[in-house]
């Protein structure tokens, strides 16, 4: 089984300012309200691509009542623990450029926290958990390595896509699959400069670093997998940018969809660009039908 975890789930309030104006009152052109939090967006992916998973976080009030429902909608299974707080609302305003405006999530009181990491007892060796996104500020600042130690101990996998600290201690554990975008590559490494050379040699320093799959994530220019002691590179897709807004956790789902199916990094590779960039070219995270039309456009050469 797949489990997915957002400890900060969110609604995405995504509005539609074409002209918009700093500093003065805008009127939205459309506005449109998701299930947001970067594990469910695994999740909505996974279960595009008829893969069986849960999703686990922290949902309460009014917002949380709404992802919950709006996930039921969309046949995605769920095992949340309900909180005393109010889930958050991140604004995503799409104008000239895309500006996001992330909040910084409910109080999770320390009970709350336990009857969480109880859900952990039931992982078995053949689960993998995806942990993905920010950490509510009471978490204690350990709760990512806190969890990752409970995976472990039930000779789970996981995957982890986050930042800094968290990501460097994860590394000694043997993650399935991290995913850092080049930006975040370069915070990590302090790196001076973001040629290709420079970014091969970090994702080599993410595969000795412990991770068994490294994907760095370029954007609109493509993205590179570390595997099998390779380094291959998947060329950008040119089409319609609609949203950018969860094309790298797209890419994380689609990549462990076929991961599940046959353990080969070069084909979950695929998946993993064909889902983000569908998700890019759509309003919303992709669906199979677009991330089917995508993938024939995935090219992939080995470079290293
Ligand atoms: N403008 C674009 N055109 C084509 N493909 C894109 C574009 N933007 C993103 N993608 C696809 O999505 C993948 C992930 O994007 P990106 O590197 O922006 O991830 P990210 O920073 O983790 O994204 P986010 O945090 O917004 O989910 C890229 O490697 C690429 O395959
Ligand atoms: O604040 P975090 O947890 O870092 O990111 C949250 C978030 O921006 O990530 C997803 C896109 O990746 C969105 O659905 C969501 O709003």
């Amino acid at each position: 089984m797949i489990y997915t975890v957002t400890l900060n789930p969110s609604i995405d309030y995504v509005m539609a300012v074409p002209d918009y104006i700093s500093g003065a009152t805008n009127r939205a052109q459309t506005t449109n309200a998701y299930p947001g939090g970067k594990g469910i967006n695994v999740s909505r992916i996974l279960e595009a691509n008829h893969i069986n998973n849960q999703a686990w976080g922290f949902l309460g009030g009014y917002t949380g009542a709404f992802i919950a429902t709006t996930l039921q909608h969309l046949a995605i299974k769920t095992d949340f623990t309900p909180i005393q707080g109010t889930t958050r609302i991140n604004v995503k305003l799409k104008s000239r450029q895309e500006t996001e405006i992330n909040a910084l999530g409910p109080q999770i009181t320390d009970a709350e926290w336990q009857t969480f990491k109880q859900q952990f007892s039931q992982l078995q060796p053949a689960d993998t958990v995806v942990f993905s996104g920010s950490l509510p500020s009471t978490l204690p600042h350990d709760a990512y390595q806190q969890l990752i130690q409970l995976v472990v101990s039930k000779q789970a996998n996981f995957i982890i896509d986050t930042t800094g600290d968290d990501l460097k201690q994860a590394l000694a554990l043997h993650p399935l699959l991290v995913k850092p975008n080049r930006d975040e590559v370069q915070a990590l490494f302090e790196l001076t400069d973001i040629s290709l050379n420079s970014l091969k040699i970090a994702g080599q320093r993410l595969i000795a670093g412990g991770a068994q799959q490294a994907i760095i994530s370029l954007g609109g220019d493509g993205a590179l997998l570390f595997a099998n002691n390779h380094v291959y590179f998947a060329e950008p897709i040119a089409g319609d940018l609609q949203n950018s807004v969860g094309a790298g956790d797209s890419m994380i789902g689609g990549f462990l969809a076929q991961w599940t199916i046959e353990e080969d990094p070069v084909t979950a590779f695929k998946l993993g660009v064909a889902s983000a960039t569908a998700t890019a070219f759509s309003e919303d995270i992709a669906t199979q039908k677009k991330i089917r039309s995508v993938l024939d456009h995935v090219h992939i050469t080995e470079i290293g």
